[in-house]
């Protein structure tokens, strides 16, 4: 039997999977299961099915569903290793690290950072031990492509004893933002030194990088910093949270959950949806409002990351967004002429991968991610 990793990727809205040869990380299965909180599809072989689950339900009963899945699509693989993305690594983490019971607890005192992910991302890794109880399981960090970034770039303007304790800019994405740095040279050769990758998913995130390593990200402490995404805020003046909270009322549980679940596409949508692909389709004048903001608020982010990286040679987009959303790369190309970019509209409209013109001064590219095929690499490295 051809031994193989299972790799799981807990998003916010999805949990993606793949299966890897363990010889050689090549590709032997995938899918993933998609909108989780709304209604639950599973895409693998060209196929979607709804999940035969409440349209309410949340990760669990999609990984339960997904966990009695494998074990018959995959009877004939002996799965030797198992691999996470878990979301918050902390200052701990700089690299990936085989799971023990030391390595979930400190996971676990990390999850109120990450209260949209790292739960997900530790039931993933239980529902793998009922099933496959003997194999090793490895913890994959996004906050760990980020520890690259300068000390200035990870502070906050705060009181020097709370940054020396860890409320520092850590940043997500990194298991995304680790494949592109290593696809970058294949594409842009000598043009890669200062790039800006932006991750359009449900959560979004922008980083610059300098010849593939992060030196600023919009993400922080937790997730729910920087972009405009799915259902989170971004960037958001602190003065909002205490207006809810002593204002208005609300207690710190209701605030969380405005910013963390009901802004973001869905919130200034007017709760039509916070998926892209809805408020495309909407002729709503909120739907298109939010595209607008969204698209905006990411050439904002771009401005800061070409300040970071004292210019830009090329602009990257990758995730569910960023890989699909033709509209969205065209509105956020066209807020950043002034930096040397002109896009090549037809190349958009057929997904690249370079939507750039061939004068454009600043190069643009659509490259998709592959975290799960990140994963399989460092858990290949560390069983
Ligand atoms: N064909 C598409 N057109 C426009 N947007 C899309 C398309 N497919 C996916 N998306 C957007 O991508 C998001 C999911 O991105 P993804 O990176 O898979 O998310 P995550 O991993 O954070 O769950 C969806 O919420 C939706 O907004
Ligand atoms: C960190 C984060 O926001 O992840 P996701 O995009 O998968 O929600
Ligand atoms: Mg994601």
């Amino acid at each position: 039997m051809t031994q193989a990793i299972l790799v799981l990727n807990a998003g916010s809205s999805s949990v993606k999977y793949g299966v890897f040869a363990a010889a050689d990380q090549s590709l032997l299965a995938q899918g993933l299961i998609d909108r989780i909180g709304s209604t639950a599809e599973h895409h693998a072989d060209g196929k979607t099915t709804v999940l035969p689950i409440a349209p309410e339900a949340k990760h669990a009963e999609a990984l339960a569903w997904l966990t009695d899945h494998l074990q018959v699509r995959l009877d004939d693989l002996e799965i030797v290793a198992a691999g996470h993305r878990v979301v918050h690594g902390g200052q701990d983490f700089t690299k990936s690290a085989v799971i023990t019971p030391e390595v979930i607890e400190k996971i676990m005192t990390l999850a109120p950072l990450a209260p949209a992910h790292q739960p997900h991302n530790l039931a993933g890794i239980a529902a793998l031990k009922a099933v496959w109880p003997d194999i090793p399981q490895v913890a994959c960090f996004d906050t760990a492509f980020h520890r690259t970034q300068p000390r200035l770039a990870q502070l906050f303007a705060i009181p020097r004893a709370l940054s020396d304790e860890g409320v520092l800019r850590y940043g997500f994405h990194g298991l995304s933002y680790d494949y592109i740095a290593s696809q970058l040279p294949e594409y842009l050769g000598a043009q890669s030194g200062r790039v800006i990758v932006l991750h359009l998913g449900h959560g979004a995130s922008v980083c610059g990088m300098k010849y593939g390593k992060s030196v600023a990200t919009s993400m922080g402490f937790t997730a729910l910093d920087g972009l405009m995404m799915g259902k989170r805020s971004g960037e958001l003046d602190p003065g909002v949270i205490f207006y809810l909270v002593r204002d208005k009322g609300m207690s710190i549980e209701e605030a969380e959950e405005i910013v963390s679940s009901k802004s973001g596409l869905y919130g200034v949508s007017g709760g039509i949806s916070s998926d892209m692909r809805d408020l495309a389709a909407s002729d709503d004048p909120a739907a298109a409002e939010a595209i607008d903001l969204f698209a905006y608020r990411a050439c904002r982010q771009i401005g800061s990351m070409a300040s970071a990286l004292e210019g830009v040679d090329a602009i990257v987009f990758t995730a569910g967004i960023g890989e699909n959303a033709s509209n969205v790369r065209s509105k956020i190309l066209a807020g950043c002429g002034w930096l040397g970019v002109t896009e090549n509209a037809q190349a958009n409209q057929s997904g690249g991968p370079v939507i750039s013109t061939a004068d454009s001064v600043v190069k643009a590219l659509v490259i998709p991610t592959n975290e799960e095929k990140v994963i399989a690499e460092q858990t290949a490295m560390l069983i």
